[in-house]
Parts: structure tokens; sequence; C-alpha cells
């Protein structure tokens, strides 16, 4: 069994428990309409997606000494286009609560990092602030997945759709997908690679379609190169979260576009 199929057997406890417990409108967090698509898609600059991530199933813990509402604003005074906030609680340490509290302090859209199989956390994800959800292509079938998108879309949110091989690079283009991340990281074996950006990446229109390099990005050169191969945009978690220096991050991974 492979971590991706551990998280979702997780998922689908977790999901039974909100559909007992969670009454969607329920919760009271600030909104701001915000449209990451627009904004990466006109930016002069490669966006930056930084992530909340204490621990993962790869590394372990990361961090745990963070407080998401201090982080949410220094991601936000060093230029992050968007802030991702993970909150699987089991497997990386992130709850609902710090996303709700990074909405509290931030205007940036912010990204639900979680393993959506239901209509509910779709739901969950609006009501605590979060403009994106993330659809990972590996994690259902076809029609779930399309199920799933256009129910975000009604909601008004923005989809990262997020796919690591061909096959999967054909379900975001079936589905429509305007916004989809190529995932360097392979979520069965936890290996990193940036040419899996590179192999993917002319598959899709740029100019309909905002491309996110997500995982493995370190330096300078690995976003010059997700760059080169048409990459509008960065998910960048540990390297975030092991900075002693975020606005010196910052400065290092915002390269411009179009040179
Ligand atoms: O990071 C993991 O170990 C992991 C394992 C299983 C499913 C998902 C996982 N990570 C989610 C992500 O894709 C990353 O958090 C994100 O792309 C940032 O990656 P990085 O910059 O390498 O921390």
């Amino acid at each position: 069994m492979t971590i991706l199929d551990k998280i979702l057997i997780e998922k689908e406890k977790e999901v039974a428990a909100l559909k007992a417990d969670y009454q969607p409108g329920t919760l009271q967090t600030k909104k701001v309409n915000a449209s990451l698509y627009k904004q990466f898609m006109e930016a002069d600059y490669i966006s930056i997606i930084a992530e909340m991530k204490r621990a993962s199933p790869s590394k372990g813990l990361i961090n745990d000494g963070i407080n998401p509402a201090q982080q949410g604003q220094i991601y936000q005074s060093c230029g992050a286009g968007a802030i991702s906030v993970l909150t699987d609680e089991p497997f990386f340490q992130g709850t609902m609560k710090d996303l709700q509290a990074v909405r509290e302090v931030v205007d940036v859209p912010i990204l639900n990092k979680d393993f959506m199989i239901d209509e509910i956390q779709i739901d969950r994800a609006k009501d605590a602030g979060a403009n994106v959800i993330l659809l990972i292509a590996a994690a259902l079938p076809l029609k779930r997945l399309d199920e799933l998108y256009q129910y975000a879309k009604k909601q008004g949110l923005d989809i990262l759709f997020e796919v690591h091989n061909e096959e999967e690079m054909k379900v975001a283009k079936t589905i429509g997908a305007e916004i989809i991340g190529i995932n360097n990281r392979d979520l069965k074996t936890f290996h990193v690679d940036l040419a899996t950006t590179e192999r993917l990446a002319d598959q899709v229109n740029p100019d309909e379609v905002l491309l996110i390099s997500e995982s493995g990005m370190k330096e300078k050169k690995d976003v010059e190169r997700v760059k080169r191969a048409g990459a509008k945009g960065i998910l960048v978690g540990e390297t975030m979260m092991r900075s002693a220096d975020l606005k010196e991050t910052f400065d290092i991974l915002r390269v411009p576009l179009g040179e």
C-alpha cells in the first residue's frame, strides 16, 4: 500500500466524521475575493505559493515551532503570491484552524492543501476562507475528479489540479483544468525530480493554462529550470519552513519571467 493509499483511507474516515458533525456555512472567517489564476497569469515574476508545512510523510518533522498567523504575515510581506496551508493532521500536522488563522491576517489567495475526496471538504475550505482547493489526479477516478472540479468552480473557488505523469495530464486536459500543478514529487515513492515539470509542461497551452511547478525547489537554478520549461508559479514548502531568513529566500526564488 502506498502512502497516498494510506492518506486516502484516513480521509474517508475524516469525511464520515465531517458529514456527521459539520454544517456547511457555520465557520465564520474573514473572506477575501482573490483570483490566483488571474494574478499569476498577469505577473512579471514567477509567482510563489509559500506553504505552511510542519511535517510530511517523506521528511518527518520539518518545523513545528511556527505560529501560522505570523508565518502567513511574513510570507505575504516577503511577496508570496499565495499561501498554501496543509490542513491534514495525521500526516502533516496541519489543521483547519491554521488556515483560518492565516486568513484573518492576509489578503493573498489561500490554497487549502489537503486530499479532497468529497464536496463537504470543499464547503469547509470555502467557509474557512480558502480561495483555492487542491485536486490530485492520482487520488480519484476521472468522473469523481470532474464532479469535485465542477462543484468547487460553482462555489467560486480556483482549483489547483495536480498531476505527476502523462496519463494524469490527459485527465487534467479532459476536465479542462485552468491551473495545473505538476508535482515533481512522486507521491508513491517520494522521489523528487524537476525533470517531471520539463517532461510534462509542453503539453499545455501556456496562454490558457497556468502551470505551477510543485516540490523540490531549493535554489534559484531550480526555479530557472522550471521557468524555462513553462511554469509561471512554484509551490514551495520545506525550503520556506526551514528558512532562517525568509526575505532572503524569497529574493533568491523570485525569478523574473520573460528573460
Ligand atoms: O511532501 C510529502 O512528503 C508528501 C507525501 C505524500 C503526499 C504529499 C506530499 N507533499 C505534498 C506536496 O506536494 C508538497 O507539500 C508541496 O509540493 C511542497 O513541496 P516541498 O517544497 O518539496 O516541501
